[in-house]
């Protein structure tokens, strides 16, 4: 069983790749790849990596916003579905994305109801957390307008920079897949301050650690 693990940045999986070094697992083969942050890095090396090699099972995993304040920092949760949430035009006052201008058809594959929705098909022992839906962004969302107009739009819980990348490259290559985010901060008005990014990090990994482990 050949797992690939990939992240945005090295930091998002150090303490798995350190805690892999060393190891011989005797059901599976683990390799990681840093992708680069946001959809057109994630794209670009996913593309790559698949061409030369295809995994059984394609991870993601990364550190992520979250839109309900209710959602205490460091929650890990998988995500099924993903839709984009900035390509589009400008029209005005209002947002309109590439299916409502028809430049892109809602079930165009890998697309269901203008949806990158992962069914886990293939996927073997889907960890037991919570399930979310994911919106990928190019620009961290950082005020009250564009915050709502995610929520009104795509009502996702959780906001990347690459989750919809990864969808959609599994989805095209047929790789059983999926995404892992941990919660580092709440979509609102900037303020980095509050971000807990140490945190999210660890609970990621001990999430991705105890998958990995099952392995042995
Ligand atoms: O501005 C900074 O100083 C800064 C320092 C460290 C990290 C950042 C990021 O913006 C991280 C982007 C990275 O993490 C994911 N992520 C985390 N939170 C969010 C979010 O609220 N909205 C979108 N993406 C988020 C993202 O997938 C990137 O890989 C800034």
């Amino acid at each position: 069983m050949k797992i690939l693990v990939t992240a945005a940045t090295p930091f998002e999986i150090q303490p798995l790749i350190d805690h892999l070094a060393g190891r011989q697992y005797q059901h599976c083969q683990v390799s990681t790849l840093i992708g680069g942050i946001g959809m057109m890095h994630t794209a670009y090396q996913l593309g790559r990596h698949f061409g030369g090699s295809k995994p059984d099972l394609a991870i993601q995993a990364g550190i992520a916003g979250c839109f309900d304040h209710s959602w205490e920092m460091g929650k890990v949760v998988i995500i099924d579905r993903e839709q984009l949430g900035d390509l589009g035009v400008e029209d005005d006052q209002s947002y309109k994305d590439l299916f409502d201008i028809q430049l892109w058809q809602p079930d165009q594959p890998p697309f269901t109801n203008r949806q990158l929705i992962n069914t886990f098909n293939g996927v073997p022992d889907l960890p037991a957390l919570p399930v979310a839906s994911g919106v990928t962004i190019n620009t961290v969302s950082g005020s009250e307008r564009t915050r709502q107009l995610l929520l009104d739009k795509y009502q996702p819980a959780v906001e990347s920079m690459e989750g919809a990348a990864f969808h959609y490259a599994c989805l095209q290559e047929n790789i059983p897949f999926f995404q892992l985010r941990s919660i580092s901060n709440y979509v609102e008005v900037r303020d980095k301050s509050k971000w807990k990014i140490p945190l999210a990090i660890q609970t990621l990994n001990d999430a991705l650690i105890k998958y990995i482990e099952r392995w042995n």
